[in-house]
């Protein structure tokens, strides 16, 4: 599958002022006093293409601070002429799409929260109709790639055609060093399915603290992503609104000079060639996995037939669990990963459970199980 989006290259409507694409600015704008001082502080850095600001905050519990609201804006105006950096906010309803566009705002975005309910971007898309306003759509809170892509589609079925998506991380119940889990996956898959959509990275909202960002952001840019947005503030420490997670504009500046930026081709020519071998032999060795693969199905399907015929139950947890632990020790001793071992291991025992299930059931299709065994369509 490929995503049909009409989509104008990054670099078309946005002066990149120093590669990578550098978005920041305050978490939210608090005083006139503190989003100009980090706007200042952040243009003289010249690392910095766009300034951000959250204006309008969308908080999970009432009674904390919600934004400082339209006068926000005249405060990104003033920062945009004294420094000349585009500005970016989020918006979350109509209405502060048209307050945003009547005061000259360069970005929008809109965020995870809202990316997850259908119903809010059809309305901010209702309200772009007729502007060609640049768009950055954040992931969903939830880790679905269709919401994700939804937004993207409603977004540029309204015209709006400088379109780029923003990766935040995803809430996971689990705990873990991250605010928001990377699930780097979802991000590839995207850019899979749409190669000229440029990704950007939130360092600031994955991570949650700053001391985890270089490393994600570093990451990020070795996934060949577009840019990143960090959150940044002129004394974090006081800031009203995600403190642990903003960096000075100091920070900022050494934080993105030690990042490696790296092209996602080289045109020198011996590293094509070295290249192309070593991915040859990768083709040759993956053709063997998938024959392998081919032919330990084979036997599973031939097992399957005789505990069917023996009436002996699909899953056997001491072999399984024999499996396991072989494979696991083999793994060990050629240094490969143990996770990605047990989860490679998992992923073709649970094929073989799937393929004798069909077998024990004489080849129907889990639909057809469904409807056989419970008497109702599936
Ligand atoms: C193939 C078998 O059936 C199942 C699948 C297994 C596998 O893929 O290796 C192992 C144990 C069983 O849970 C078997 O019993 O050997």
């Amino acid at each position: 599958m490929k995503l049909n989006l009409n989509i104008q290259p990054l670099e078309s409507w946005l002066n990149i002022k120093n590669e990578p694409l550098i978005i920041s600015g305050p978490c939210s704008a608090e005083t006139e006093e503190q989003l100009l001082s980090t706007a200042h502080l952040l243009a003289a850095t010249g690392k910095v293409s766009v300034l951000r600001a959250g204006i309008w905050k969308p908080r999970t519990r009432p009674g904390e601070f919600e934004g400082i609201g339209s006068i926000g804006l005249e405060w990104l105006k003033r920062a945009k002429a004294e420094t000349g950096l585009p500005t970016a906010v989020e918006v979350a309803t109509a209405k502060h799409v048209e307050e945003a566009l009547a005061a000259g705002v360069d970005i929008l975005w809109i965020g995870a929260r809202s990316t997850a309910n259908p119903f809010t971007v059809q309305e901010i898309a209702d309200a772009l109709k007729g502007t060609d306003i640049p768009v950055l759509i954040k992931n969903p809170v939830n880790p679905d790639i269709s919401l994700w892509i939804g937004a993207l589609e409603r977004i540029n079925n309204a015209g709006i055609t400088k379109i780029g998506a923003i990766h935040r991380g995803f809430s996971s119940y689990e705990k873990s060093s991250f605010r928001n889990e990377p699930m780097w996956e979802l991000a590839i898959q995207l850019k899979t399915l749409c190669p000229t959509l440029p990704i950007i990275n939130d360092p600031s909202h994955i991570c949650g603290n700053r001391e985890l960002i270089p490393y994600i952001a570093q990451k990020a840019l070795d996934l060949d992503m577009q840019g990143l947005m960090i959150e940044s503030h002129i004394d974090p420490s006081v800031a009203w609104t995600d403190a642990k997670q903003q960096v000075t504009p100091s920070a900022l500046e050494e934080l993105v000079s030690r990042l490696s930026v790296r092209d996602p081709e080289s045109n020198n020519a011996d590293f094509t060639d070295k290249l192309v071998e070593l991915r040859q032999k990768i083709d040759k060795i993956d053709d063997l996995l998938i024959q392998k693969l081919g032919e330990r199905m084979a036997i599973v399907e031939k097992i399957g037939e005789y505990k069917r015929d023996n009436k002996v139950t699909i899953l056997q947890v001491n072999r399984w669990d024999e499996i396991l632990k072989k494979g696991s020790a083999f793994a060990k001793a050629l240094k490969l990963d143990l996770n990605f071992t047990e989860k490679f291991l998992e992923l073709v025992h649970g094929e073989s459970i799937r393929k004798q299930t069909e077998i024990m059931n004489e080849g129907k299709t889990e639909e057809e199980i469904v409807e056989a065994t419970s008497g109702t369509k599936a």
